[in-house]
């Protein structure tokens, strides 16, 4: 089988367990090529962001030269993107290169409670990033700053679909690890919803667990899944991701990216 070339548009993690490093991972534990465009650089751990710095549009726009014109894209995920600079330059390019799957995270919180995305920039992502989606996975926080309401339910979860849904993302997942009594998303394909139902693991292994997803997604639906299946299968990896982990760090610890690979080769 050919593999497929997946392009992560992310900020760094150098504890191994988010962002660049944690969508790399992810494209190889799905038999994917996997290849980064770094948007910042960012000094952090399983207890927190410590510091960052933004890489300049100019060079962001010469990583995605760099790789779009060697290399074909079967999919891109993008994460971090801080600043509105940023998100423009990713997006023009987006437009010239026109992959042909695009899933975006809008990552604007750490789990530490560290801000990723500057507040200037929440606009700037739902005009120039959310159209350009077609799946777009927003944790709750970060839905309720798209779709400017608060969550409290699975009714107001799907309403948080549409209302992202009708800036111009295909498809909408609002992810459930923020709650506490289950973790089910919601996914929104346009047209209806489905329920990916979820047990809420009480871990400290959750760093890096919406990153980890969307690549997922991203590799899933590379390799030819349709969307639902996709999802179903990215969630099935980032639980069992949680649930084989091995304590790392001292605080938020990553999840086991390689669990069902190192399984079936016999290495655990
Ligand atoms: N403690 C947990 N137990 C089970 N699933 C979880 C847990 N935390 C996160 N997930 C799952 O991981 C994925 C990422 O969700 P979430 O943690 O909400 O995203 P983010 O990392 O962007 O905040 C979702 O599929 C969610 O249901
Ligand atoms: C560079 C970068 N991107 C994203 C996240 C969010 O991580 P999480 O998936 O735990 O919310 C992070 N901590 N660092």
């Amino acid at each position: 089988m050919v593999m497929k070339h997946l392009l992560s548009i992310a900020g760094t993690d150098p504890s191994g367990g988010a962002g660049a490093q944690a969508d790399l991972k992810t494209f190889c534990a799905h038999g994917c090529y996997g290849m980064n465009v770094i948007t910042a650089v960012v000094a952090q751990n399983t207890q927190g962001v410590i510091d960052y710095m933004d890489i300049t549009p100019d060079l962001i726009a010469e990583q995605l030269e760099a790789v779009f014109e060697d290399i074909a894209v079967d999919a891109v995920k993008i994460g971090m993107v801080s600043v509105p600079e940023t998100i423009r330059v990713i997006g023009e390019k987006l437009k010239q290169y026109k992959p042909p799957i695009i899933v975006v995270d809008p990552v604007m919180v750490a789990t530490s409670g560290h801000r990723l995305l500057a507040p200037e920039s929440e606009q700037v992502l739902k005009t120039v990033l959310v159209p350009l989606a077609d799946v777009l996975t927003p944790n709750i926080p970060e839905a309720e700053v798209l779709a400017g309401k608060k969550i409290y339910d699975f009714s107001d979860m799907e309403a948080a679909c549409r209302a992202i849904a009708a800036m111009g993302a295909k498809a909408v997942l609002v992810k459930g690890g923020h709650r506490v009594s289950d973790a089910t998303d919601i996914l929104f394909d346009g047209n209806g919803f489905h329920y990916f139902k979820g047990q809420h693991i009480e871990s400290m292994s959750t760093h890096g667990t919406g990153c980890s997803l969307s690549s997922a997604i991203a590799s899933n639906l590379a390799n030819g899944m349709e969307l639902e299946t996709a999802v179903g299968k990215a969630k099935a990896f980032v639980f069992e991701g949680i649930k084989h982990a091995e304590p790392i760090g001292k605080g938020h610890g990553p999840i086991h990216h390689f669990y069902e690979m190192y399984k079936k080769a016999g290495l655990l």
